[in-house]
């Protein structure tokens, strides 16, 4: 989301506080020298506004701030890179070292560059001495201290960046370099060139650490000091205008391509759509053990079906087994196999699995035809069919920002179906969209798998996504699966109450068996299908809205306290006699809204019984 831009009211209210004035003082305070520099160099007298030799200054300071900053890029990216993927007490070291040449004074810089590359270090005598008093001398003390400026600001972009866009990339076919170039260094470019910048501008104006490795040739700071020191403060005006200009210069160049965009807008013709192609569905199974901090995960499971939910609370570990799955985290020990392939030892790229995580992910600077295009072997044919599939025809140019949240989804699906993948896995696809945007999907997405969409497994909390698009599902809770199977059979016989609770079971209850038959809940005596349990036995039990019925004659008596349309069911929230509430869904006929006293049956065989454990919780 864009940010939003400061409102004039916001302003008001900001200029009433001391704050613009702390902010007036400093930048007064930046600005007088400047000012006071113009004034004195607009009376200066015309002879002093002569330097020989300033050209040569100017040009070594231009060329060797230049190279340095090369040399800075070329190798502190990486670096940064590095040390953005570190953590712990190392990556705190490192970080450390790189920025300690900011914190010494440049004079005490250049003596310890004496002791690795002066005449007489061993460094220094290998090169012949060439390496001081020399323009190497000059990059040398440029790209020591300036090089932490690119470092500080490439590592912060690089560790702002979404993981989840890595993620993906390695999911679509980019190994790690591919992904470093594609993903990385796009999304930290706005840092890397910040970086850039300030690195050039901390070593065009080097001063310290230059005049003890190399005073000669003249940079233009070593100018500026000779002048001064042999001619006196007027003499200095002309070296200290060229080098505002030529700061100047590079602020504003460097101000206007921050301004270009990075994205392309794709505007070739696409080709003609390709179907992919027929294949019987793959069958998932996996045994996987895994830990992320302190959380363990133990999950087996052979799938019998086509498409597999995962349906759990929230950290009970169903976005890491998706991860497991797809490769992008790595198991203790345990297995993955698609039919017959062992995708274990595979890493995420080489598992021809497609991955469409929370968010969408996409790549913020691509537009929808360059994500969806984005896996290095995609057949831009099956791309083609893809997007028109998913009603994405005509957005092709647009940037995810310019996409609604729905939109996105269908890009990041697209995405990944575009490469064809054997098994499509889905964190939540729905999240955070609005009610008719997520049952729009959700019925494009079961009209796909019932298509030529591969094998699937969608994680959920929503035990509607997993009757719609699921033949099996899995329940998992605090790291362990609680129970796994046909999607009817589940729903129909969920093995504990918190997968009742899981799927969605309102009428949770607690109460005792008087007999293996008869169910007492406060003193109200309900019979149900018949149990092993011995009398006595202390119980939660459920039974679903719908299979509650509201009766004439018989069942127990019961009070309507509220009446709710809801579409085609009427749903009603009853208490019975014992003060306990049930919900009540009935389709058919239409029940008018209604309150009051009632009596309702309760269909021994749609009421699941099981023994109240203490580890029971919902
Ligand atoms: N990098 C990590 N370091 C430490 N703990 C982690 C890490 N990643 C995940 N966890 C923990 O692992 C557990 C499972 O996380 P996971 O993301 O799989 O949960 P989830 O079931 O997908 O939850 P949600 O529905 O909220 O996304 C959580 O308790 C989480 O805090």
């Amino acid at each position: 989301m864009s940010p939003r831009p400061t409102q004039p009211r916001d302003q008001v209210r900001f200029l009433g506080t001391p704050l613009p004035w702390l902010g007036a003082l400093l930048l007064l305070y930046l600005l007088a020298p400047l000012g006071a520099f113009v004034a004195r160099a607009t009376n200066a007298p015309p002879g002093v506004l002569t330097a020989p030799g300033i050209g040569d200054a100017l040009t070594v300071s231009l060329e060797t701030a230049t190279v340095a900053t090369a040399i800075i890029t070329v190798l502190g990216v990486p670096l940064a890179y590095l040390l953005a993927q570190v953590h712990g007490r190392i990556a705190t070291l490192l970080g450390i070292a790189v920025q300690l040449p900011l914190a010494l004074p440049p004079l005490m810089s250049g003596i310890l560059l004496l002791y690795v590359v002066g005449p007489y270090a061993p460094l220094g005598r290998l090169f012949g001495g060439r390496l001081t008093d020399h323009a190497a001398g000059i990059v040398l003390a440029q790209v020591f201290v300036a090089a932490p400026f690119l470092i500080v600001a490439a590592r912060s972009a690089f560790a702002a960046l979404d993981p989840d866009l890595a993620d993906v990339a390695a999911t679509l076919g980019h190994g790690r370099l591919s992904r470093f170039a594609r993903v990385a260094l796009p999304g930290a470019a706005a840092g890397i060139r910040a970086g850039l910048l300030l690195a050039w501008l901390r070593a065009f104006g080097e001063f310290g650490a230059t005049v003890v490795l190399a005073y000669h040739p003249y940079s233009l700071p070593v100018y500026t000091y000779v002048q001064f020191g042999s001619a006196g403060l007027d003499t200095t005006v002309l070296p200290v205008a060229v080098s505002l200009v030529a700061a100047v210069a590079v602020l504003a160049v460097s101000h206007y391509t921050a301004h270009l965009r990075l994205h392309r807008r794709h505007r070739t013709a696409l080709p003609p759509p390709r179907a992919p192609r027929a294949r019987t569905s793959s069958r998932l199974t996996f045994d996987l053990r895994a830990r992320a901090g302190t959380f363990q995960l133990r999950i087996a499971h052979a799938a019998q079906g086509r498409h597999l939910a995962i349906l759990g609370p929230s950290g009970s570990g169903k976005s890491l087994t998706l991860r497991l799955v797809a490769g992008l985290a790595t198991p203790q020990a345990g297995y993955v196999r698609l039919d017959e392939d062992d995708l274990t030892a595979l890493p995420p790229e080489r598992r021809g699995v497609g991955y469409v995580p929370q968010d969408a992910s996409l790549l913020p600077h691509l537009a929808v035809w360059d994500q969806i295009t984005f896996g290095p072997d995609t057949d831009p044919a099956l791309a083609v069919y893809w997007l028109r599939q998913l009603h994405l025809d005509g957005l092709e140019h647009r940037l995810p920002h310019e996409l609604s949240g729905g939109q996105r989804r269908r890009v990041a699906l697209a995405r990944a179906l575009a490469r064809d993948p054997r098994l499509l896995l889905l964190d939540e696809p729905f999240t955070g969209l609005d009610t008719p945007v997520r049952d729009e999907l959700r019925w494009e997405l079961r009209r796909l798998q019932q298509g030529t969409a591969p094998t699937t497994v969608i994680i959920t909390h929503d035990p509607e996504d997993a009757a719609l698009l699921a033949d099996e599902i899995l329940i998992v809770a605090h790291g362990r699966l609680l129970q796994a199977g046909d999607q009817r059979e589940v729903f129909a016989h969920p093995a504990t109450p918190e997968a009742a609770h899981l799927l969605g079971i309102r009428n949770l209850h607690t109460g005792r068996l008087a007999d293996p038959r008869t169910l007492v809940v406060d003193g109200t005596r309900i019979t149900v299908a018949a149990t092993d349990l011995p009398a006595g036995t202390p119980v939660t039990w459920c039974i679903r809205p719908e299979d509650v019925r509201l009766t004439n004659t018989g069942g127990h008596p019961a009070t309507i306290l509220d009446t709710v349309q809801v579409g085609a069911v009427t749903e009603m929230h009853a208490v019975l006699a014992n003060g306990h509430s049930l919900s009540i869904a009935v389709t058919t006929p239409a029940v008018p809204a209604t309150t009051g006293d009632c009596r309702i049956h309760l269909p021994p065989e749609a009421i699941t019984v099981w023994p109240t454990l203490p580890r029971n919780r919902w």
